[in-house]
């Protein structure tokens, strides 16, 4: 029987020096879920992501991903069957937008150089790069196509698990929208499991198939984004929706 939880957070705690950021976290994310996560500033979204592919290990609890405890399993091999794609452009200046995307391809299959143009070809299509932006350079592009470049860098490997920390923070509005909607119709595509970090309410509500609500190291919600609408948990996810939490 194959389990259909590909991620889960055990009694997940973290602490910093003195302090403790997450307390407790149990959830579970399943198959082919887009888990968007929102909370006040601070409140550890962004160490919660990290632990999905071992770049922080929690103070105690486990993280199980595909059946291995980040504890235990081999984190590069980990880490190269996950896309991981952050705000702003963490592109290479010196590389065209076709090495930019094809880096990771390349590292893993470094003599099969078909199948990593057509790696290339296949993903900036599915985020609606033009083919003629091949062969130029970061500093050549507007936000949105770098943004769009990160994407497809992140998922050139194939992941089965994307994770995304503020991916269209950086951008204009407008192209907020495409991209949003260019993310929805790639899960929708490829099936891939999301896990995605976001300020926005609104995104977060339109994005997620599941919206986890954090406060201070806390999940206050777990939930469709319908069922947040329509049963907030408490007064915080409440004031959250009408977009009043500082
Ligand atoms: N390496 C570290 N050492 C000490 N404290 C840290 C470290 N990394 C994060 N923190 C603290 O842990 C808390 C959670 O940080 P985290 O980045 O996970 O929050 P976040 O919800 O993603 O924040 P934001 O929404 O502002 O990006 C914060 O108070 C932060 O200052």
């Amino acid at each position: 029987m194959t389990d259909s939880k590909i991620i889960r957070y055990e009694n997940i705690s973290m602490v910093y020096s003195d302090s403790q950021v997450i307390s407790d976290i149990n959830f579970e994310v399943k198959k082919g879920e887009f888990v968007t996560v929102i909370g006040s500033s601070g409140c550890g979204k962004t160490t919660l992501l990290k632990m999905a592919n071992g770049l922080i290990i929690p103070t105690s609890g486990n993280v199980i991903v595909n059946g291995k405890n980040t504890r235990q399993t081999d984190l590069t091999s980990l880490r190269r069957s996950i896309g991981y794609c952050v705000q702003g452009s963490v592109l290479f200046p010196h590389m065209t937008v076709a090495k930019n995307i094809a880096y990771v391809p390349n590292l893993l299959n470094k003599r099969d150089r078909k199948k990593i143009d057509a790696a290339v070809d296949k993903w900036m299509n599915i985020v609606g790069l033009e083919f003629s932006m091949k062969e130029r350079y970061p500093y050549q592009l507007s936000g949105g196509q770098q943004q769009r470049v990160g994407i497809a860098r992140s998922l050139a490997v194939s992941p089965e698990i994307l994770l995304m920390d503020e991916p269209f923070g950086s951008v204009d509005e407008i192209t907020r929208g495409m991209l949003q909607d260019e993310i929805i119709r790639i899960h929708e595509q490829t099936g891939i499991t999301i896990l995605f970090v976001t300020h926005d309410i609104n995104e977060a509500m339109r994005l997620g198939t599941k919206v986890l609500v954090m406060d201070r190291g806390c999940v206050k919600q777990y939930d469709s984004p319908d069922a947040v609408r329509k049963n907030p948990a408490d007064e915080f996810v409440e004031k959250l929706l009408f977009r009043s939490v500082k």
